[in-house]
C-alpha cells in the first residue's frame, strides 16, 4: 500500500511538471520568503507540542470531514495552542491538494508541513514553492541514497524534514541522514495496523538534541500523556482535530481548560 500511494503521488507529481517544469517550480521555490523555523516551533518544552493535521480521508479510515476551508481549519488549529500545522497534499487517497497547503500558510503564522508521499526532487521543490515550511520523508518508501539526497534538498531549501520512521532499523537510518525531527508512527502504511506502544519502544535509540514526534492514534487526552510519558516531545493528530470541535479538543489535548468552560464555571459560582 505505501509502495501504490508513493507511485501515485509521483505519477500526480510528473503530470504537473509536464505543465509546469522543474526549472520554473525551481524558481518560484527561491523566490518564495523564507522558510519558518520549524526546529524553533517544535523544540522540547516543559509541556507536550502539536502538530495538528488538515486530513479529509484516509485510506485507513475513509472519510473523515469535507474540510471546504481548510485555512479556516489552520487558523482554529493556532487558535487552539497547536505549535505547526501539517497539511495532506495527496490527492487520491486523502482528498489534499498543493492549493490546501497554500491556503493554510497563507493564513496561519505557524510553519506548515507537506504531507505527501515524497521520492522526488521535483515534490520537494513543490513543497517550498507552495509555501512549505517542513516536508514529510518516509523512510519505508525510500532506498538510503534517496532519502539522503530528499533531505539535502530539503535543508538547502531552508525547510525542515520530518523523517518518519516505523521501527527501530528505519529510525537509525533517519538518524543516519541527520534528521533533526523524527517521527515515530503508531500506524504502519504498509498493513495500516496500529501500535501506541511502537514509540515508546524506538524513542530511546533516538539521541538527545533530536526533537521526537509520535504520530497517529491519538483520540484522548490520555493518548497524548501516554506518549508524553514515553518521551514525546511532539503528538502530531489528525483525524481527532477533524472530527471533533478542533478548540477544544486541542485545548483539552494540552492540558488547557476552554474559555468557554471557565465561564460557565465562574457562572455557576
Ligand atoms: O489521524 P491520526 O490517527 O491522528 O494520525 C495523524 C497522522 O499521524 C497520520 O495522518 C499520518 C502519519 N504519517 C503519515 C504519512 C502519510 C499520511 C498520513 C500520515
Amino acid at each position: 500500500m505505501l509502495a501504490d500511494l508513493t507511485a501515485g503521488a509521483v505519477q500526480d507529481a510528473e503530470a504537473r511538471a509536464s505543465s509546469r517544469p522543474t526549472a520554473e517550480v525551481e524558481a518560484a521555490a527561491l523566490a518564495q520568503p523564507s522558510a519558518r523555523d520549524a526546529l524553533a516551533a517544535l523544540a522540547p518544552a516543559d509541556r507536550v507540542k502539536i502538530i495538528a493535521e488538515v486530513k479529509r480521508a484516509s485510506p485507513s479510515r475513509g472519510d473523515l470531514a469535507d474540510i471546504p476551508d481548510p485555512a479556516l481549519q489552520a487558523l482554529r488549529y493556532e487558535e487552539g495552542g497547536a505549535s505547526a500545522i501539517s497539511v495532506l497534499t495527496e490527492g487520491r487517497k486523502f482528498k489534499g491538494s498543493l492549493a490546501d497547503l497554500e491556503a493554510v500558510r497563507a493564513a496561519v503564522s505557524l510553519p506548515v508541513l507537506r504531507k505527501d508521499f515524497i521520492a522526488t526532487s521535483y515534490q520537494v521543490l513543490e513543497a517550498r514553492a507552495s509555501g512549505a515550511d517542513l516536508v514529510l520523508l518516509i523512510v519505508a518508501a525510500l532506498d538510503q541514497p534517496v532519502l539522503a539526497e530528499l533531505f539535502g534538498l530539503v535543508g538547502q531549501l531552508g525547510m525542515t524534514a520530518l523523517v518518519e520512521a516505523h521501527s527501530a532499523d528505519e529510525v537509525d537510518r533517519a538518524v543516519d541522514v541527520g534528521a533533526r525531527l523524527i517521527g515515530v508512527n503508531a500506524r504502519d502504511l504498509t498493513t495500516f495496523d496500529l501500535d501506541r506502544d511502537l514509540f515508546g519502544r524506538v524513542a530511546e535509540r533516538i539521541p538527545a538534541g533530536v526533537v521526537k514526534v509520535a504520530e497517529s492514534a491519538v483520540l484522548t487526552p490520555a493518548d497524548v500523556t501516554h506518549y508524553r510519558s514515553a518521551g514525546a516531545d511532539v503528538v502530531l493528530i489528525g483525524e481527532a482535530l477533524v472530527t471533533g470541535d478542533p478548540v477544544a479538543t486541542l485545548r483539552s489535548f494540552l492540558g488547557q481548560r476552554s474559555p468557554e468552560a471557565s465561564s460557565l464555571r465562574s457562572e455557576s459560582r
